[in-house]
């Protein structure tokens, strides 16, 4: 944390990073990327599986975050349905930014090249990745990133907005601005999402409960 932080600010970004390090996609999971078929079904079928254990984990992560249980239990609903996709984007885009273990970037990438997704979305999705890869965040900027991104207060459905803003956002807005710049790209990326979900749906491919809930399909 910035040298300039306070000792609450400190903790809460501890809190946020430690929340964010405990719940992640079981290896077992993320290993199958690496293992199982290559084929546009096969593919879709993984990464359905992937997304729906990115949701379970996002829920557990967000829970963690200070504060966020203490609000309206609608509004945490709202906050969880109207991030999810862009939250995904991140964690997504953390895997092509070297994350660990290794070989993951280039099978994630073929797989969501391959997974019946058009061309004319392939490109922002990967011009996106390769921008958040440019950041070479450390995992603390990107748990903050993904919690501020869950906490927009802007999201569709959400009531008290006001009191979503005075969750404490440790301020440092000379260093977080190019991060919350790629929030608006982020943004973008969500109106993409609904043609690709949408283009699935018309060549009748299932999701599971929870996309589906979260997603508001079927
Ligand atoms: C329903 C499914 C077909 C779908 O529809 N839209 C999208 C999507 C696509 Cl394509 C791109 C961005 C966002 C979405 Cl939402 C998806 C797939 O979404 C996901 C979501 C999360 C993750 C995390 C992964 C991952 C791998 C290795 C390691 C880790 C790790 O965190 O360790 C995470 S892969 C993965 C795939």
């Amino acid at each position: 944390p910035p040298p300039n932080c306070s000792r609450e600010q400190r903790a809460l970004i501890q809190a946020i990073l430690k929340a964010y390090e405990r719940h992640q996609i079981p290896h077992d999971v993320a290993k199958k990327l690496l293992h199982d078929q290559y084929s546009v079904e096969e593919n879709f079928l993984l990464l359905t599986e992937m997304a729906t254990n990115q949701v379970q984990v996002l829920v557990e992560f967000t829970k963690n975050i200070p504060g966020f249980l203490s609000l309206d239990h609608e509004d945490q609903i709202a906050l969880l349905k109207g991030s999810a996709v862009e939250a995904m984007f991140l964690r997504s885009a953390q895997v092509f930014s070297s994350k660990t273990p290794a070989g993951h970037t280039e099978v994630l990438e073929d797989r969501i090249r391959k997974s019946g997704i058009s061309e004319e979305f392939i490109i922002p999705m990967f011009n996106f990745y390769k921008s958040i890869g440019g950041l070479h965040m450390n995992p603390e900027e990107q748990a903050l990133l993904t919690a501020i991104t869950i906490l927009t207060p802007d999201r569709p459905y959400v009531k008290d907005q006001s009191k979503l803003c005075t969750l404490h956002h440790p301020h440092e807005p000379q260093y977080f601005a190019r991060l919350l710049g790629r929030l608006t790209e982020l943004r973008s990326l969500n109106h993409y999402h609904t043609e690709i979900i949408s283009s699935w749906r018309v060549s009748d491919h299932k999701f599971t409960p929870l996309l589906c809930e979260i997603w508001d399909v079927q």
